[in-house]
């Protein structure tokens, strides 16, 4: 099922968290909204949801205008961070949950109610968990109990809100890979919620990046991080040199006094040379990759270069060392604007 969102607009009370939303999303895709705290991301979705209504703007479902209907008959599934699942209550009895308050029109039978929660249960790789209850879980399983509640009415549209957000890295990896390979094989139409811009480059096909309420950039993981449209979305995406007009010509090929070249620290080359003013701060070493801070006179912050580890032993790169610099891929803004490479 398509959504689609026009011109949104949400206020509480005189202080505006959405500023004119705009975003269509296709049927079977899995879409991230990223973006800082109070940015206006769950206010998003619960507009999608029908928990909350718009000020003004419209949101359809496969083209049928839903603006004003509620929650309840807009049949999507949710989850939460703190998913509040019934802790007196078995995993089974969780999942079975949203089926059994269902109008006895689309209430399943019993044999079919058992089957389905076991699929579901299978689904989420917790067959042998049903039993259960939720303090006996790990978050990892209690979250996926919650996506296999959230599943059991058979929502067109999934909508999560930070999902894996309380769980530690570690955790939040395996479940989003495994997140992604449950939507590649169920296609139902997903919205999630996430600050974090690594889990939302690898769980979304396409990313819409918001900013006080706006979205700043709405494309594919690569696209994003190739042609950001702004330094936001550039400076938002990670760590990232801003190189002034005088210090990039050399590379760029842009004169251009008002320019600036955003670099990322993989990107960034120091090589030792002597006399050139920039000298080396710290080196750190991160197992795999070296961290290598610079100190440029005309800079206030320091430059930041990191080389994987074959390209920095017998490099020489030692703290105090002068250093020539070099940029192996940049983008380049004017202000606020994109300058296209030519
Ligand atoms: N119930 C509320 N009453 C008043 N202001 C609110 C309320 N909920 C959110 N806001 C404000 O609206 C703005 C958007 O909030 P929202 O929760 O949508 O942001 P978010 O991007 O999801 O943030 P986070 O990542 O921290 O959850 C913020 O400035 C927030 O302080």
């Amino acid at each position: 099922m398509s959504i689609d969102v026009a011109d949104i607009h949400y206020a509480y009370g005189s202080a505006p968290a959405l500023r004119g939303i705009d975003l269509s999303i296709q049927s079977g895709e899995l879409l991230a909204l990223l973006g800082p705290s109070g940015c206006g991301k769950t206010t998003l979705l619960r507009i999608v949801a029908g928990l909350e209504f718009p000020d003004r703007g419209r949101v359809a479902f496969n083209g049928r205008d839903v603006t004003d209907v509620s929650a309840r008959k807009r049949h999507v599934g949710f989850v939460f961070q703190h998913y509040a699942l019934f802790n007196h209550l078995s995993v089974f009895e969780n999942v079975a949950f949203g089926l059994r308050v269902r109008r006895w029109r689309l209430r399943p039978k019993r044999d079919e109610l058992q089957r389905k929660v076991r699929d579901l249960l299978d689904l989420v790789q917790l067959g042998d968990y049903a039993h259960r209850l939720p303090a006996q879980l790990s978050g990892g399983q209690r979250q996926r109990v919650a996506l296999a509640r959230a599943l059991a009415v058979e929502p067109e549209i999934l909508l999560l809100d930070e999902p894996f957000g309380a769980l530690d890295a570690r955790v939040r990896g395996d479940l989003r890979r495994w997140l992604r390979g449950l939507h590649d094989r169920i296609h139902v139409t997903s919205v999630f919620v996430t600050h974090d811009q690594e889990e939302a480059f690898e769980l979304a096909d396409r990313i819409a990046v918001m900013n006080r309420g706006r979205i700043e950039q709405l494309a594919d993981p690569q696209t994003l991080y190739t042609q950001p449209a702004s330094p936001f979305v550039c400076r938002f995406l990670g760590e990232v040199n801003e190189l002034p007009a005088a210090l990039h010509a050399r590379w760029s090929g842009h004169a251009d006094a008002d320019v600036t070249a955003f670099v990322r620290p993989h990107d960034l080359d120091f090589s030792a040379a002597q006399g050139t003013g920039v000298r080396i701060e710290s080196v750190r070493d991160l197992g795999p990759t070296v961290r290598i801070e610079a100190r440029h006179p005309a800079l206030a912050a320091p430059l930041v270069a990191i080389h994987e580890r074959g390209r920095f032993d017998g490099s020489g790169l030692v703290a105090g060392q002068s250093v020539a610099i070099q940029a192996r891929r940049w983008v380049l803004f004017r202000g606020e604007e994109p300058v296209r490479h030519t």
